[in-house]
């Protein structure tokens, strides 16, 4: 099927929605070409059909335990021209999209076969930077605003060839052209925090997008949740963007005929089978040959999704696989050959001549994403970081602490119960505070991984840097009350010293809640691993157990709490300092039980500890945040 439209390689701007003449034309423009794209997943432990599968291949698919999910799809997609992806629900459209984007899993028994090129050649990494991909739930921080959100992704996404303030410019250009600019300044919101309407969002998105000026632009149901005005705007914009010189692809579930009639191409897909594709305008024509037209006028786009759920317009075929059998064979007869011509025909006018040498650099330097990211951190996080509950709680529990202990000064029994409170309370603290940091941005890390925005190196030191204020600022504050109200000694090297010893020790524990979050990207499941862990470090920490079994006793060597209670003891105590043991009886403060667990030696082995864990744990978050954004 051709397409009616005329095709305008060298980019003139046309239709709907505002005007693309401020982009330059794509640099690249891309033909893409899929051919016979099937895609098999393996289901474990059950054997399933694939859902509404021609009846001949049901036996094999349930011995196989295999599901097909894409049956054979072809098709072509020229530089300016629209493609729209149409089925119903779980027919396979967002599998093909993620398969043409190049981010389709194919291990753990995932199979993805058949051909597909841009511009003749397979996908290469380098292609990520020439295209752009909008996925159908919108990834973007709450608390920025609009264009905070565009800005910094201009910032990143834009090579550092250009200054600044020309990444400024384009961002602020992409507000205007996606009509933008009057919520420029609303935060985006989410679901507890009230920001921009669904519209407004997917815009942001799909503005992301278009800042790299792609060649290829694929989205996953840009219209999904929309009224059909502001889903008319949006795809009439998309149409100035194709007939700008892009190839746009994309999924859609039930588009008004106005909307309908915007695609340059339509691919319909029922059950993963194609059962269309070809140029919009002659869809209908199309059914009609092969009979099925519709009884009454209709919106294409309805019509079309019933054919595609196997409901006949004259409801002369009651069994609605007969239906889809009957026009999945239908293509295969009429069709499918079409298309293979159509594909062979479509010159790939855009081949690269030689391999892109650029496929594995980087558009900004380290210390630019690095900034960038401290920025974006700091303001996304600066009502998180700097909450006034957060706060609260710390001053709260410190002063509570402070009173009790008021009374105290002198009393061995009692100070080193504080000091193993102080231990306790800043380890377990920042580790809960930590836990959640990589699970909550693992969709975000993903989707701008996969963009390759950035080095996860520079986002994850940004991350550390970024967290480092709060984490060494409330603690100060919450030991300081502490210190000075629970009578500990009334000197300042001792001061300094426990100090220093709790913000290592708040570091080492932020660090393994990272470790764990990362680890495990869950966060029911970190959580509950960091409560047993924080648990047995605890109580190995020396102050609850002294005579403890050999084959248990090495836990305390792994245990936080272990060295920084060791070092806060130390920086109160010396050998020479007693205690009251019983009444008008002073003993040696090394013979207190918990002092005798922990000892006033080896301070520095201590510290080292210290140190040692403080990176390690960071080690262990960098490793398993290296899982995300990776296409197996
Ligand atoms: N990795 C996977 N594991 C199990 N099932 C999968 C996997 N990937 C896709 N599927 C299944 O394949 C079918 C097609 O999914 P896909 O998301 O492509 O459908 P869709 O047409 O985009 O649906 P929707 O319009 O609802 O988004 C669905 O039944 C889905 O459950």
């Amino acid at each position: 099927m051709g397409n009616e439209r005329e095709t305008q390689p060298d980019g003139a701007a046309g239709g709907g929605g505002g005007d693309p003449s401020i982009f330059a034309k794509p640099q690249r423009p891309v033909t893409l070409k899929f051919e016979d794209v099937v895609y098999k997943i393996k289901i474990k432990g059950k054997s399933i059909g694939g859902s509404g599968s021609m009846k001949g291949k049901k036996k094999e698919e349930e011995a196989d335990a295999e599901r097909t999910i894409l049956k054979g799809v072809s098709g072509v997609v020229l530089p300016c021209e629209m493609l729209a992806m149409l089925g119903p629900s779980g027919s396979g459209k967002t599998t093909l999209l993620t398969a043409l984007g190049g981010r389709l899993a194919r291990s753990g028994g995932r199979q993805l076969s058949g051909s597909i090129t841009y511009n003749g050649r397979a996908f290469a990494s380098s292609l990520n930077r020439n295209m752009g991909f909008v996925t159908q739930d919108d990834v973007l921080y709450p608390h920025l605003t609009v264009a905070e959100t565009l800005v910094y992704t201009a910032l990143l996404r834009l090579p550092s060839t250009l200054a600044r303030q020309e990444k400024v410019a384009q961002a602020e250009a992409v507000m205007a052209e996606l009509g933008l600019a009057s919520c420029r300044n609303s935060i985006i919101g989410g679901p507890l925090v009230r920001g921009v309407s669904g519209g407004e969002r997917k815009r942001v998105s799909i503005g992301q997008e278009m800042l790299i000026n792609p060649s290829l632009l694929l989205l996953d149901e840009p219209t999904s949740g929309l009224d059909s005005t502001i889903a008319g705007r949006i795809v009439s914009a998309l149409l100035s963007l194709a007939e700008g010189g892009r190839t746009v692809v994309m999924t859609i579930h039930q588009p008004s005929s106005r909307i309908f009639y915007m695609f340059h191409k339509v691919l319909l897909l029922s059950d993963g089978h194609p059962i269309y594709f070809g140029g919009a305008s002659h869809v209908m024509g199309y059914f009609a040959s092969i009979g099925y037209a519709p009884s009454v006028p209709m919106n294409p786009a309805d019509f079309l999704l019933d054919l595609a759920n196997g409901v006949s317009p004259d409801q002369t075929l009651d069994d609605q696989t007969c239906v889809k059998e009957a026009l999945a064979s239908a293509y295969r007869v009429q069709l499918h050959n079409q298309v293979a011509e159509e594909l062979r025909e479509s010159s790939n006018q855009y081949e690269e001549k030689e391999a892109d040498k650029t496929a594995n650099q980087w558009c900004t330097s380290w210390w630019e994403q690095f900034h960038v990211l401290l920025e974006r951190d700091l303001k996304e996080r600066k009502h998180e970081s700097f909450s006034g509950l957060k706060i609260a709680q710390v001053i709260i529990t410190a002063l509570l602490a402070g009173f009790l202990w008021l009374q105290s000064g002198g009393h061995a029994q009692d100070q080193i119960g504080l000091l193993f409170f102080i231990t306790g309370f800043w380890n377990f603290f920042p580790i809960f505070q930590a836990i959640f940091t990589f699970p909550q941005e693992r969709m975000m890390l993903t989707k701008e991984r996969l963009s390759r925005m950035y080095r996860l190196s520079s986002y994850f030191m940004a991350r550390l840097v970024g967290d480092l204020p709060m984490e060494l600022i409330l603690p100060t504050i919450s030991i300081t009350i502490m210190y000075w109200m629970g009578g500990l000694k009334p000197a300042a090297a001792s001061y300094f010293m426990l100090l220093f010893v709790t913000l290592l020790s708040v570091l080492v524990s932020q660090g393994l809640g990272l470790a764990l979050g990362a680890l495990v990207m869950e966060l029911k499941a970190a959580t509950t691993l960091a409560s047993v862990l924080m648990l047995c470090f605890m109580l190995a920490g020396g102050y609850y157990v002294q005579k403890v079994p050999p084959f248990i006793a090495w836990i305390k060597y792994v245990s936080v709490s272990f060295y920084t209670f060791k070092l806060q003891i130390t920086s109160q105590y010396s050998l020479a300092d007693s205690y009251e043991c019983a009444p008008n009886l002073t003993c040696s403060i090394a013979d207190f039980p918990a002092v005798k667990v922990v000892g006033l030696d080896h301070k520095v082995l201590a510290l080292v500890a210290l140190f040692v864990m403080l990176v390690l744990y960071r080690l262990v978050a960098y490793l398993g945040l290296m899982r995300v954004g990776v296409i197996r």
